[in-house]
């Protein structure tokens, strides 16, 4: 039996936009997606009611795993068992962490010696086949952790940063989301384009700032970036009543993280008002909880 994790991740900026090449900044957290496998008479998944046969339509991510793997070994029967603290469908990556986390306890199990390298890849090929298409920010940072710099796959230090997540409990897949935001481009492409150039133009600013501690301006480009994702349909009113109730508490800044429409947003604070935005956030409807970011990438939690 072998048990393997991997954490989800925040945008700090650039989602939407990382899709067609853009730059983002994306921070691993420390909710995490565990998967256990073991052997058994053929592939499974295991599920509240015991364990059924592994479905494309039931389990889309894990399939398109399993479907790699043969490709790499003789695939024997295995029972697949995930336990993920990431809330689905919430803009914190749990399909990519229970992608990489699935990839990582295949791998082990099977000996195959895949790489960082390759688990990032395989995660991304797998994302954007369920996906449509994706990029490769949240199946990078779930692997190696951290904060990173896509598509330039550069992983960044780590900066102390005060944050809280509000989640709307509202699910919103991405799949859908990511497929609206093509649609828009698609009839209005000088319009988005421009759009889309800009918040790259947010990340690599945001990063100069991030680096010198200078939170205020990073809060400032986070409230731009949140207005731009606003403009391309990701928002919702749900999410817009988190995020100025945060920044009636004194967040610095806020934002949507990940595909919006529903999910989660995040604020920068500082320690002063953190609890203060915690609990603004929970009195505009949302739940809320600070967010610790980790250096933890993928790994093995037990063999
Ligand atoms: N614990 C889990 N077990 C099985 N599949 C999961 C789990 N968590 C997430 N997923 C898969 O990921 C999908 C949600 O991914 P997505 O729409 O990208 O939202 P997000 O990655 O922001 O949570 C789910 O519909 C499911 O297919
Ligand atoms: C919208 C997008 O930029 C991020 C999606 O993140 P999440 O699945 O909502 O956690 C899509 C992507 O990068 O593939
Ligand atoms: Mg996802």
């Amino acid at each position: 039996m072998i048990t393997s994790s991997a954490p989800g991740k925040i945008f700090l900026f650039g989602e939407h936009a990382v899709v067609y090449g853009k730059t983002a900044i994306a921070c691993a957290i420390d909710l995490r997606a565990h998967v256990t496998v073991e052997e058994a008479p053929s592939i499974q998944m295991k599920g509240p009611g015991g364990s059924i046969d592994l479905n494309p339509r039931k389990h889309p991510y894990i399939y398109s795993v399993v479907e790699r793997f043969k490709d790499l070994t003789d695939v024997t029967g295995v029972n697949i068992d995930i336990h993920s603290d990431i809330p689905v469908g919430s803009g914190l990556g749990s399909s990519a962490a229970v992608t990489i986390a699935t990839i990582k306890a295949l791998d082990a199990y099977y000996g195959t010696n895949l790489s960082l390298e390759d688990i990032a890849h395989m995660g991304h090929q797998v994302e954007s086949e369920v996906q449509g298409r994706a990029s490769p920010t949240d199946t990078f940072v779930s692997t190696f952790g951290g904060m990173v710099q896509i598509p330039d796959r550069k992983k960044l230090g780590f900066y102390d940063m005060l944050i809280v997540i509000g989640n709307t409990g509202k699910f919103s897949s991405t799949r859908k989301i990511v497929s609206n935001v093509a649609a828009l481009k698609e009839r209005h492409p000088a319009v988005i384009g421009q759009i889309m150039d800009t918040i790259s133009a947010i990340s690599e600013t945001g990063i100069e700032f991030i680096q010198e501690g200078d939170f205020h301006t990073v809060g400032e480009l986070m409230n731009i970036n949140q207005g731009l994702l606003d403009s391309i349909g990701v928002g919702s009113k749900e999410l817009s009543e988190l995020v100025y109730a945060s920044r009636k508490a004194g967040a610095l800044g806020s934002k949507i993280t990940g595909a919006g429409g529903g999910g989660c947003m995040i604020a920068l604070c500082e320690h002063k008002n953190l609890s203060r935005v915690a609990h603004a956030i929970k009195r505009a409807g949302g739940d809320s909880f600070i967010c610790r970011t980790t250096h933890a990438g993928v790994r093995i939690e037990s063999k």
